[in-house]
Protein backbone atom coordinates (compact mmCIF):
# COMPACT_ATOMS: atom_id res chain seq x y z
CA UNK A 1 0.00 0.00 0.00
CA UNK A 2 3.19 2.60 0.92
CA UNK A 3 4.43 3.81 -1.95
CA UNK A 4 8.79 4.07 -1.63
CA UNK A 5 9.81 7.21 -0.07
CA UNK A 6 12.68 9.66 -2.21
CA UNK A 7 14.30 12.07 -0.44
CA UNK A 8 16.26 14.96 -1.63
CA UNK A 9 19.36 16.38 0.25
CA UNK A 10 22.32 19.11 0.06
CA UNK A 11 23.35 22.27 1.40
CA UNK A 12 21.45 25.16 0.33
CA UNK A 13 21.48 26.14 -3.24
CA UNK A 14 22.11 23.36 -5.14
CA UNK A 15 19.34 22.81 -6.66
CA UNK A 16 17.01 20.64 -4.25
CA UNK A 17 13.67 22.66 -4.53
CA UNK A 18 14.70 22.54 -8.88
CA UNK A 19 15.44 18.24 -9.16
CA UNK A 20 11.82 18.02 -7.33
CA UNK A 21 10.19 20.23 -9.29
CA UNK A 22 11.92 18.17 -12.29
CA UNK A 23 10.86 14.41 -10.65
CA UNK A 24 7.61 15.77 -9.71
CA UNK A 25 6.91 17.37 -13.01
CA UNK A 26 3.42 17.92 -14.07
CA UNK A 27 2.04 14.91 -12.44
CA UNK A 28 1.39 16.99 -9.52
CA UNK A 29 -2.58 18.22 -9.45
CA UNK A 30 -3.35 20.61 -7.31
CA UNK A 31 -6.69 20.77 -6.18
CA UNK A 32 -8.45 24.72 -6.55
CA UNK A 33 -10.97 24.63 -4.61
CA UNK A 34 -9.42 23.68 -1.49
CA UNK A 35 -8.53 26.96 0.21
CA UNK A 36 -5.16 26.66 2.75
CA UNK A 37 -3.50 24.37 0.83
CA UNK A 38 0.09 25.90 0.30
CA UNK A 39 1.36 25.78 -3.25
CA UNK A 40 4.89 25.35 -2.62
CA UNK A 41 5.35 21.69 -1.94
CA UNK A 42 7.85 19.41 -0.32
CA UNK A 43 5.83 16.09 -1.00
CA UNK A 44 4.52 14.66 -3.73
CA UNK A 45 3.82 11.81 -5.70
CA UNK A 46 5.50 10.72 -8.73
CA UNK A 47 6.09 7.97 -10.99
CA UNK A 48 8.61 6.38 -13.11
CA UNK A 49 8.33 3.61 -15.70
CA UNK A 50 5.43 2.24 -13.53
CA UNK A 51 6.89 2.61 -10.31
CA UNK A 52 4.99 4.74 -8.27
CA UNK A 53 6.70 6.89 -4.94
CA UNK A 54 6.67 10.02 -3.05
CA UNK A 55 9.24 12.45 -2.97
CA UNK A 56 10.25 14.97 0.14
CA UNK A 57 12.50 18.37 -0.70
CA UNK A 58 13.61 18.16 2.76
CA UNK A 59 15.20 22.13 2.01
CA UNK A 60 11.97 23.25 1.94
CA UNK A 61 11.52 21.87 5.70
CA UNK A 62 12.39 25.04 7.26
CA UNK A 63 13.90 24.90 10.51
CA UNK A 64 14.04 28.63 11.00
CA UNK A 65 15.30 29.55 14.12
CA UNK A 66 18.23 27.17 14.00
CA UNK A 67 21.67 27.61 12.90
CA UNK A 68 22.60 26.80 9.42
CA UNK A 69 24.91 24.27 10.43
CA UNK A 70 21.84 22.63 12.38
CA UNK A 71 19.39 22.59 9.56
CA UNK A 72 21.67 20.85 7.79
CA UNK A 73 21.66 18.15 9.81
CA UNK A 74 18.20 18.33 10.51
CA UNK A 75 16.78 18.24 6.95
CA UNK A 76 19.84 15.02 6.49
CA UNK A 77 18.20 13.28 9.46
CA UNK A 78 14.71 13.91 8.46
CA UNK A 79 15.75 12.42 4.75
CA UNK A 80 17.24 9.02 7.03
CA UNK A 81 13.99 8.97 9.00
CA UNK A 82 11.42 9.01 6.70
CA UNK A 83 13.38 7.91 3.16
CA UNK A 84 13.70 4.22 1.38
CA UNK A 85 16.02 6.05 -0.96
CA UNK A 86 18.23 9.59 -0.39
CA UNK A 87 19.49 11.66 -3.24
CA UNK A 88 22.52 13.00 -1.98
CA UNK A 89 22.75 16.71 -4.39
CA UNK A 90 25.84 18.50 -4.81
CA UNK A 91 26.95 21.27 -7.44
CA UNK A 92 29.42 20.97 -9.79
CA UNK A 93 29.86 25.04 -9.78
CA UNK A 94 31.33 24.62 -6.32
CA UNK A 95 32.64 21.38 -6.33
CA UNK A 96 33.01 19.87 -2.82
CA UNK A 97 32.12 22.16 0.12
CA UNK A 98 32.25 21.76 3.79
CA UNK A 99 29.01 21.94 3.93
CA UNK A 100 28.21 18.79 0.97
CA UNK A 101 31.14 16.92 3.86
CA UNK A 102 28.89 17.53 6.42
CA UNK A 103 25.98 16.09 4.98
CA UNK A 104 28.40 13.44 3.71
CA UNK A 105 28.80 12.19 7.19
CA UNK A 106 25.78 12.43 8.45
CA UNK A 107 24.85 10.02 5.27
CA UNK A 108 26.84 7.60 5.88
CA UNK A 109 25.63 6.35 9.24
CA UNK A 110 22.75 6.29 7.28
CA UNK A 111 21.31 2.30 6.92
CA UNK A 112 19.37 3.58 3.42
CA UNK A 113 20.97 3.46 -0.33
CA UNK A 114 22.08 7.13 -1.16
CA UNK A 115 22.19 8.31 -4.63
CA UNK A 116 24.95 10.99 -5.48
CA UNK A 117 23.67 13.25 -7.82
CA UNK A 118 25.96 16.11 -9.50
CA UNK A 119 23.70 19.39 -10.43
CA UNK A 120 24.68 21.63 -12.72
CA UNK A 121 26.32 20.07 -15.17
CA UNK A 122 24.50 22.13 -18.03
CA UNK A 123 27.51 21.13 -20.70
CA UNK A 124 29.60 17.95 -21.66
CA UNK A 125 32.56 20.36 -20.70
CA UNK A 126 31.54 19.98 -17.05
CA UNK A 127 30.55 16.28 -17.02
CA UNK A 128 35.08 16.06 -16.81
CA UNK A 129 34.32 17.63 -13.48
CA UNK A 130 32.39 14.96 -11.96
CA UNK A 131 34.87 12.58 -10.66
CA UNK A 132 36.14 14.37 -7.95
CA UNK A 133 32.53 13.85 -6.28
CA UNK A 134 33.61 10.07 -6.18
CA UNK A 135 36.12 10.87 -2.87
CA UNK A 136 33.15 11.53 -1.28
CA UNK A 137 32.59 8.24 -1.03
CA UNK A 138 28.97 7.10 -2.43
CA UNK A 139 30.31 5.52 -5.66
CA UNK A 140 29.21 6.59 -9.20
CA UNK A 141 28.22 10.15 -9.01
CA UNK A 142 25.32 10.81 -11.17
CA UNK A 143 25.48 13.96 -13.39
CA UNK A 144 22.32 16.12 -13.76
CA UNK A 145 21.24 19.56 -14.72
CA UNK A 146 17.76 20.45 -13.15
CA UNK A 147 17.63 24.22 -14.82
CA UNK A 148 18.55 21.73 -18.80
CA UNK A 149 16.58 19.06 -17.53
CA UNK A 150 19.63 16.56 -17.98
CA UNK A 151 20.78 13.05 -16.85
CA UNK A 152 17.24 12.80 -14.64
CA UNK A 153 16.36 9.71 -16.35
CA UNK A 154 19.67 7.88 -15.45
CA UNK A 155 19.04 9.16 -11.88
CA UNK A 156 15.67 7.64 -11.82
CA UNK A 157 16.45 4.60 -13.37
CA UNK A 158 19.11 4.76 -10.43
CA UNK A 159 16.32 5.07 -7.73
CA UNK A 160 13.94 2.75 -8.88
CA UNK A 161 16.62 0.39 -8.56
CA UNK A 162 17.29 0.83 -5.19
CA UNK A 163 13.33 0.76 -3.91
CA UNK A 164 12.77 -2.08 -1.51
CA UNK A 165 10.88 -5.05 -2.70
CA UNK A 166 7.53 -5.31 -2.63
CA UNK A 167 6.19 -6.53 0.37
CA UNK A 168 3.58 -8.64 0.60
CA UNK A 169 0.96 -6.88 2.87
CA UNK A 170 0.03 -9.45 5.06
CA UNK A 171 -3.64 -9.54 3.80
CA UNK A 172 -6.25 -8.69 6.84
CA UNK A 173 -9.37 -7.21 6.70
CA UNK A 174 -8.72 -4.55 8.88
CA UNK A 175 -9.25 -0.85 8.46
CA UNK A 176 -6.47 1.57 8.44
CA UNK A 177 -6.63 4.72 9.85
CA UNK A 178 -4.15 7.60 11.02
CA UNK A 179 -4.52 10.33 13.37
CA UNK A 180 -3.13 13.73 11.72
CA UNK A 181 -3.20 17.37 13.11
CA UNK A 182 -0.72 19.98 13.77
CA UNK A 183 1.60 19.60 16.94
CA UNK A 184 0.63 19.51 20.24
CA UNK A 185 -3.22 18.61 19.42
CA UNK A 186 -3.49 15.55 21.33
CA UNK A 187 -2.56 13.22 19.00
CA UNK A 188 -0.36 10.18 20.95
CA UNK A 189 -2.52 11.17 23.88
CA UNK A 190 -5.71 9.65 21.47
CA UNK A 191 -3.73 7.12 20.16
CA UNK A 192 -2.48 6.09 23.72
CA UNK A 193 -6.57 6.50 25.28
CA UNK A 194 -8.20 4.39 22.14
CA UNK A 195 -5.73 1.13 22.55
CA UNK A 196 -5.95 1.76 26.75
CA UNK A 197 -10.04 1.67 26.23
CA UNK A 198 -12.09 -1.33 27.81
CA UNK A 199 -12.00 -4.50 26.19
CA UNK A 200 -9.94 -3.53 23.17
CA UNK A 201 -7.59 -5.94 22.29
CA UNK A 202 -4.35 -5.06 21.06
CA UNK A 203 -3.21 -8.07 19.16
CA UNK A 204 0.80 -6.85 17.93
CA UNK A 205 2.66 -4.15 18.11
CA UNK A 206 5.36 -4.33 15.21
CA UNK A 207 7.40 -2.70 12.44
CA UNK A 208 5.51 -4.08 9.49
CA UNK A 209 5.66 -1.75 6.49
CA UNK A 210 9.33 -0.27 6.29
CA UNK A 211 9.85 2.32 8.99
CA UNK A 212 6.37 2.73 10.02
CA UNK A 213 4.82 0.77 13.15
CA UNK A 214 1.20 -0.39 13.05
CA UNK A 215 -0.30 -1.13 15.59
CA UNK A 216 -3.49 -3.65 15.24
CA UNK A 217 -6.47 -3.89 17.73
CA UNK A 218 -9.84 -5.13 17.57
CA UNK A 219 -12.56 -3.84 19.46
CA UNK A 220 -15.79 -5.81 21.37
CA UNK A 221 -17.54 -5.86 18.55
CA UNK A 222 -14.65 -7.93 16.48
CA UNK A 223 -13.75 -5.28 14.09
CA UNK A 224 -10.22 -5.16 13.29
CA UNK A 225 -8.47 -1.51 13.16
CA UNK A 226 -4.56 -0.93 11.91
CA UNK A 227 -3.29 2.51 13.81
CA UNK A 228 -1.18 3.65 11.47
CA UNK A 229 1.82 5.57 11.82
CA UNK A 230 2.60 5.83 14.98
CA UNK A 231 6.44 5.82 14.45
CA UNK A 232 6.31 9.59 14.04
CA UNK A 233 4.90 9.78 17.70
CA UNK A 234 7.88 7.51 19.49
CA UNK A 235 10.78 9.86 17.74
CA UNK A 236 9.61 12.66 20.11
CA UNK A 237 12.13 14.87 21.02
CA UNK A 238 13.77 15.88 18.17
CA UNK A 239 14.30 19.42 16.99
CA UNK A 240 12.36 19.63 13.55
CA UNK A 241 9.41 17.75 15.13
CA UNK A 242 7.46 20.71 16.03
CA UNK A 243 8.42 22.66 12.48
CA UNK A 244 4.89 23.12 10.58
CA UNK A 245 6.63 21.99 7.61
CA UNK A 246 7.64 18.88 9.24
CA UNK A 247 4.07 18.14 10.72
CA UNK A 248 2.48 18.42 7.50
CA UNK A 249 5.19 16.41 5.61
CA UNK A 250 4.49 13.56 8.28
CA UNK A 251 0.54 14.02 8.13
CA UNK A 252 1.14 13.78 3.94
CA UNK A 253 2.38 10.57 4.37
CA UNK A 254 -0.07 8.91 6.84
CA UNK A 255 -2.75 10.14 4.71
CA UNK A 256 -1.02 8.10 2.17
CA UNK A 257 -1.74 4.76 4.13
CA UNK A 258 -4.58 4.84 5.49
CA UNK A 259 -8.29 4.49 4.58
CA UNK A 260 -9.66 6.79 6.60
CA UNK A 261 -8.16 9.79 8.03
CA UNK A 262 -8.46 11.77 11.49
CA UNK A 263 -8.29 15.16 11.18
CA UNK A 264 -7.39 15.93 14.98
CA UNK A 265 -8.25 19.79 16.45
CA UNK A 266 -7.85 21.14 19.82
CA UNK A 267 -10.57 22.73 21.45
CA UNK A 268 -8.70 24.80 23.31
CA UNK A 269 -6.89 26.41 20.93
CA UNK A 270 -9.55 26.09 17.77
CA UNK A 271 -8.95 26.14 14.35
CA UNK A 272 -5.56 27.58 12.90
CA UNK A 273 -4.41 28.16 9.66
CA UNK A 274 -1.89 24.95 9.86
CA UNK A 275 -5.29 22.66 10.69
CA UNK A 276 -6.58 23.78 7.16
CA UNK A 277 -3.79 23.08 5.15
CA UNK A 278 -3.56 19.27 6.75
CA UNK A 279 -7.37 18.79 6.20
CA UNK A 280 -6.55 20.24 3.18
CA UNK A 281 -4.65 17.21 2.03
CA UNK A 282 -6.32 14.84 3.22
CA UNK A 283 -9.26 16.03 1.16
CA UNK A 284 -7.30 16.13 -1.98
CA UNK A 285 -6.05 12.43 -1.19
CA UNK A 286 -9.69 11.82 -1.42
CA UNK A 287 -9.54 9.93 1.91
CA UNK A 288 -12.35 8.85 4.43
CA UNK A 289 -12.50 11.86 7.02
CA UNK A 290 -13.24 12.90 10.42
CA UNK A 291 -12.96 15.53 12.55
CA UNK A 292 -11.68 14.91 15.76
CA UNK A 293 -12.10 17.52 18.02
CA UNK A 294 -10.07 16.95 21.50
CA UNK A 295 -9.70 18.30 24.42
CA UNK A 296 -13.07 18.73 24.99
CA UNK A 297 -12.59 18.88 28.63
CA UNK A 298 -10.81 22.08 28.26
CA UNK A 299 -13.86 24.23 27.68
CA UNK A 300 -16.59 26.13 30.27
CA UNK A 301 -19.54 24.81 28.23
CA UNK A 302 -23.29 26.20 28.14
CA UNK A 303 -26.03 24.40 25.70
CA UNK A 304 -24.39 26.74 22.59
CA UNK A 305 -20.79 25.86 22.57
CA UNK A 306 -20.98 22.40 20.70
CA UNK A 307 -22.86 24.13 17.99
CA UNK A 308 -20.90 27.17 17.67
CA UNK A 309 -17.95 25.56 17.63
CA UNK A 310 -19.47 23.34 14.63
CA UNK A 311 -20.80 25.74 12.80
CA UNK A 312 -17.08 27.15 12.99
CA UNK A 313 -15.57 24.04 11.93
CA UNK A 314 -18.50 24.39 9.02
CA UNK A 315 -17.39 27.88 8.26
CA UNK A 316 -13.51 26.92 7.68
CA UNK A 317 -13.73 24.08 6.49
CA UNK A 318 -16.39 24.04 3.96
CA UNK A 319 -15.00 21.54 1.26
CA UNK A 320 -15.10 18.65 4.26
CA UNK A 321 -19.12 19.37 4.26
CA UNK A 322 -19.12 15.20 4.22
CA UNK A 323 -16.73 14.68 7.11
CA UNK A 324 -18.84 13.92 10.62
CA UNK A 325 -17.26 15.71 13.32
CA UNK A 326 -16.85 14.16 17.07
CA UNK A 327 -16.18 16.02 20.06
CA UNK A 328 -13.66 13.79 22.36
CA UNK A 329 -11.03 14.17 25.30
CA UNK A 330 -8.16 12.13 25.55
CA UNK A 331 -8.15 13.02 28.73
CA UNK A 332 -11.58 12.20 30.16
CA UNK A 333 -12.26 9.60 27.41
CA UNK A 334 -15.55 11.27 26.74
CA UNK A 335 -17.32 9.77 23.37
CA UNK A 336 -14.02 8.08 22.56
CA UNK A 337 -16.14 4.69 22.94
CA UNK A 338 -17.91 5.83 19.91
CA UNK A 339 -14.46 6.58 17.52
CA UNK A 340 -14.04 2.90 16.23
CA UNK A 341 -17.97 2.27 15.16
CA UNK A 342 -17.16 5.97 13.76
CA UNK A 343 -14.21 4.82 11.64
CA UNK A 344 -15.89 1.47 10.76
CA UNK A 345 -19.08 3.35 8.84
CA UNK A 346 -16.52 5.72 7.19
CA UNK A 347 -14.92 3.12 5.80
CA UNK A 348 -17.53 1.42 4.77
CA UNK A 349 -18.75 4.29 3.14
CA UNK A 350 -15.46 5.14 0.86
CA UNK A 351 -15.82 1.67 -0.03
CA UNK A 352 -19.56 1.88 -1.11
CA UNK A 353 -20.73 0.57 -4.41
CA UNK A 354 -24.16 1.18 -5.67
CA UNK A 355 -26.13 -0.56 -8.30
CA UNK A 356 -26.69 1.77 -11.34
CA UNK A 357 -30.57 1.20 -11.60
CA UNK A 358 -30.95 2.51 -8.11
CA UNK A 359 -28.28 5.37 -8.85
CA UNK A 360 -30.26 6.27 -12.23
CA UNK A 361 -34.14 6.07 -10.22
CA UNK A 362 -31.90 8.94 -8.07
CA UNK A 363 -30.72 10.90 -11.02
CA UNK A 364 -33.99 11.09 -12.73
CA UNK A 365 -35.75 12.15 -9.60
CA UNK A 366 -33.20 15.13 -9.24
CA UNK A 367 -33.69 16.27 -13.09
CA UNK A 368 -37.97 15.64 -12.10
CA UNK A 369 -37.60 18.20 -9.08
CA UNK A 370 -34.73 20.35 -10.46
CA UNK A 371 -34.83 20.60 -14.37
CA UNK A 372 -31.48 20.44 -15.96
CA UNK A 373 -29.82 24.06 -16.87
CA UNK A 374 -30.20 25.31 -20.20
CA UNK A 375 -27.99 28.12 -22.24
CA UNK A 376 -29.08 29.56 -25.54
CA UNK A 377 -32.01 27.43 -25.92
CA UNK A 378 -29.96 24.24 -25.54
CA UNK A 379 -30.68 21.85 -22.65
CA UNK A 380 -28.25 20.08 -20.65
CA UNK A 381 -29.11 16.90 -21.12
CA UNK A 382 -27.91 13.86 -18.65
CA UNK A 383 -28.63 9.88 -19.94
CA UNK A 384 -27.07 7.97 -17.24
CA UNK A 385 -24.94 7.56 -14.64
CA UNK A 386 -22.76 4.89 -13.36
CA UNK A 387 -20.29 3.99 -10.50
CA UNK A 388 -16.76 3.47 -11.83
CA UNK A 389 -14.65 2.96 -8.58
CA UNK A 390 -15.05 3.40 -5.00
CA UNK A 391 -12.11 4.63 -2.43
CA UNK A 392 -13.68 7.21 -3.00
CA UNK A 393 -16.88 6.43 -4.78
CA UNK A 394 -16.35 7.83 -8.17
CA UNK A 395 -19.44 8.64 -10.99
CA UNK A 396 -19.18 8.94 -14.31
CA UNK A 397 -22.23 10.76 -15.74
CA UNK A 398 -22.81 10.51 -19.14
CA UNK A 399 -24.25 13.83 -20.55
CA UNK A 400 -24.82 15.51 -24.23
CA UNK A 401 -22.30 18.62 -23.31
CA UNK A 402 -20.15 18.32 -20.47
CA UNK A 403 -19.53 21.89 -20.04
CA UNK A 404 -23.10 22.49 -19.41
CA UNK A 405 -22.71 20.89 -16.13
CA UNK A 406 -22.53 23.94 -13.74
CA UNK A 407 -20.92 23.59 -10.43
CA UNK A 408 -24.07 24.63 -8.68
CA UNK A 409 -26.21 21.65 -10.70
CA UNK A 410 -23.07 19.01 -10.03
CA UNK A 411 -23.47 19.94 -6.36
CA UNK A 412 -27.09 19.72 -6.48
CA UNK A 413 -26.83 16.16 -7.75
CA UNK A 414 -24.32 14.92 -5.53
CA UNK A 415 -26.48 16.18 -2.53
CA UNK A 416 -29.29 14.19 -4.05
CA UNK A 417 -27.03 10.75 -4.35
CA UNK A 418 -25.90 11.70 -0.50
CA UNK A 419 -29.36 11.69 0.61
CA UNK A 420 -29.73 8.44 -1.29
CA UNK A 421 -26.85 6.38 0.60
CA UNK A 422 -24.88 6.58 3.36
CA UNK A 423 -21.59 8.78 2.12
CA UNK A 424 -20.76 9.93 5.38
CA UNK A 425 -17.52 10.86 5.69
CA UNK A 426 -16.29 9.74 2.28
CA UNK A 427 -15.56 12.51 -0.68
CA UNK A 428 -17.50 11.47 -4.33
CA UNK A 429 -16.35 12.42 -7.46
CA UNK A 430 -18.39 12.98 -10.26
CA UNK A 431 -17.21 13.13 -13.87
CA UNK A 432 -19.19 14.20 -16.59
CA UNK A 433 -18.54 12.71 -20.24
CA UNK A 434 -19.72 13.24 -23.24
CA UNK A 435 -22.28 10.86 -25.39
CA UNK A 436 -24.20 11.55 -28.21
N1 LIG B 1 23.38 26.38 -13.85
C1 LIG B 1 22.47 25.70 -13.16
N2 LIG B 1 21.83 26.30 -12.14
C2 LIG B 1 20.92 25.58 -11.46
C3 LIG B 1 20.62 24.25 -11.80
N3 LIG B 1 19.67 23.77 -10.94
C4 LIG B 1 19.39 24.80 -10.09
N4 LIG B 1 20.13 25.90 -10.42
C5 LIG B 1 20.10 27.21 -9.74
O1 LIG B 1 20.61 27.07 -8.43
C6 LIG B 1 19.95 27.96 -7.53
C7 LIG B 1 19.41 27.18 -6.34
O2 LIG B 1 18.38 26.30 -6.76
P1 LIG B 1 17.28 25.77 -5.76
O3 LIG B 1 16.55 24.70 -6.47
O4 LIG B 1 16.51 26.88 -5.18
O5 LIG B 1 18.24 25.18 -4.63
P2 LIG B 1 17.89 24.53 -3.22
O6 LIG B 1 18.93 23.51 -2.98
O7 LIG B 1 16.47 24.11 -3.18
O8 LIG B 1 18.14 25.72 -2.26
P3 LIG B 1 17.61 25.97 -0.78
O9 LIG B 1 16.13 26.18 -0.89
O10 LIG B 1 18.37 27.19 -0.38
O11 LIG B 1 17.97 24.78 0.03
C8 LIG B 1 18.87 28.63 -8.36
O12 LIG B 1 19.36 29.90 -8.74
C9 LIG B 1 18.71 27.72 -9.56
O13 LIG B 1 18.27 28.42 -10.70
C10 LIG B 1 21.32 23.66 -12.90
O14 LIG B 1 21.14 22.50 -13.27
N5 LIG B 1 22.24 24.43 -13.55
N1 LIG C 1 -7.05 18.71 28.92
C1 LIG C 1 -6.68 17.88 27.96
N2 LIG C 1 -5.38 17.80 27.63
C2 LIG C 1 -5.02 16.95 26.64
C3 LIG C 1 -5.97 16.17 25.95
N3 LIG C 1 -5.32 15.43 25.02
C4 LIG C 1 -4.00 15.75 25.13
N4 LIG C 1 -3.82 16.68 26.10
C5 LIG C 1 -2.54 17.29 26.50
O1 LIG C 1 -2.03 18.02 25.39
C6 LIG C 1 -0.61 17.91 25.31
C7 LIG C 1 -0.20 17.40 23.96
O2 LIG C 1 -0.66 16.07 23.79
P1 LIG C 1 0.05 15.05 22.81
O3 LIG C 1 -0.77 13.84 22.84
O4 LIG C 1 1.49 14.94 23.11
O5 LIG C 1 -0.11 15.83 21.44
P2 LIG C 1 0.38 15.41 19.98
O6 LIG C 1 -0.62 15.92 19.03
O7 LIG C 1 0.69 13.97 19.95
O8 LIG C 1 1.66 16.27 19.86
P3 LIG C 1 2.93 16.09 18.85
O9 LIG C 1 3.45 14.71 19.06
O10 LIG C 1 3.84 17.16 19.30
O11 LIG C 1 2.41 16.29 17.48
C8 LIG C 1 -0.21 16.99 26.46
O12 LIG C 1 0.19 17.82 27.53
C9 LIG C 1 -1.49 16.25 26.80
O13 LIG C 1 -1.54 15.87 28.15
C10 LIG C 1 -7.35 16.29 26.32
O14 LIG C 1 -8.25 15.66 25.79
N5 LIG C 1 -7.64 17.16 27.33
Amino acid sequence: MANPIVAVVGRPNVGKSTIFNRIVGDRISIVEDTPGVTRDRIYAHSEWIGHKFSVIDTGGIDISDEPFVNQIQDQAEIAIDEADVIVFLVSVKEGITDADEKVARILYKANKPVILAVNKVDNAELRQEIYDFYSLGFGDPYPISGSHGLGLGDLLDAIVKEFPEEKQEEQDDSIRFSLIGRPNVGKSSLVNAILGEDRVIVSDIAGTTRDAIDTKFTTPTGTHFTMVDTAGMRKKGKVYENTERYSVMRAMKAIDNSNVVLVVLNAEEGIREQDKRIAGYAHEAGRGIIIVVNKWDTLKKDNHTLHEFEAGIREQFAYLSYAPIIFVSAVTKQRLAQLPELIARVDQNHRRRVQSSTLNDVIMDAIAINPTPSDNGKRLRVYYGTQVSTEPPTFVIFVNDPDMMHFSYERFLENRIREAFDFTGTPIHLIERHRK
